[in-house]
């Protein structure tokens, strides 16, 4: 995918390290009722993979990023733009400098909403780790090597899903 690799040479790391990773799609239908207004459509997460670019419904929105104070953001539907956002993936393979971001979908009327996602997963069978350029005295190594299948069973048994799991994989907790 062109974009992993862009994002990937932004970090000066040479190569096409997303070639061949697997690509998830999924359309989201909501239903949303008078009586679920207020309430959550997804509930808090994170996305596993490396890369999410997600189509909004044009009119309904209900998107909701969190910031690093722990505040939501809305993220209000602009026709014709298509929304990029990293996963846990993105930030271990990084050594942490990307981060991957926690978000929900608020019901916020009641109206059929549909969303696009295309997920850009993680590598097949190798593991998710940071490559040595990622890596030195100044940035240690944070996470332990992990692969992709791994970590999304992981974060399915441990219910964690707004992007605790990969705590779990810190060294030191090791
Ligand atoms: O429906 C949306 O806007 C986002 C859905 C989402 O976060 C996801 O499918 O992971
Ligand atoms: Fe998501």
């Amino acid at each position: 995918m062109e974009i992993g690799h862009k994002i990937s040479q932004g970090l000066g790391i040479e190569g096409d390290v997303c070639r061949e990773w697997p690509i998830q799609f999924r359309i989201n239908k909501y239903s949303f009722t008078e009586e679920s207004v207020g309430s959550l459509g997804v509930q808090l997460h994170t996305d596993s993979g490396f890369l999410t670019i997600v189509q909004e419904d044009e009119c309904v929105g209900g998107l909701e990023v969190m910031d690093k104070s722990g505040q939501f953001i809305s993220i209000d539907p602009i026709p014709g733009s298509l929304l990029v956002n990293l996963g846990d993936v993105a930030k271990a393979w990084s050594n942490g400098r990307f981060c991957s971001v926690k978000h929900h979908v608020q019901c916020k009327e009641a109206a059929t909403r549909i969303s696009i996602a295309v997920f850009l997963l993680g590598p097949k069978e190798d593991e998710v780790e940071a490559p040595p350029e990622l890596v030195d005295s100044d940035h240690p190594r944070i996470y332990l090597p992990f692969t992709y299948e791994g970590y999304r069973k992981r974060r399915l048994s441990t219910g964690l899903r707004a992007g605790e799991a990969l705590e779990l994989y810190t060294i030191q907790n090791a």
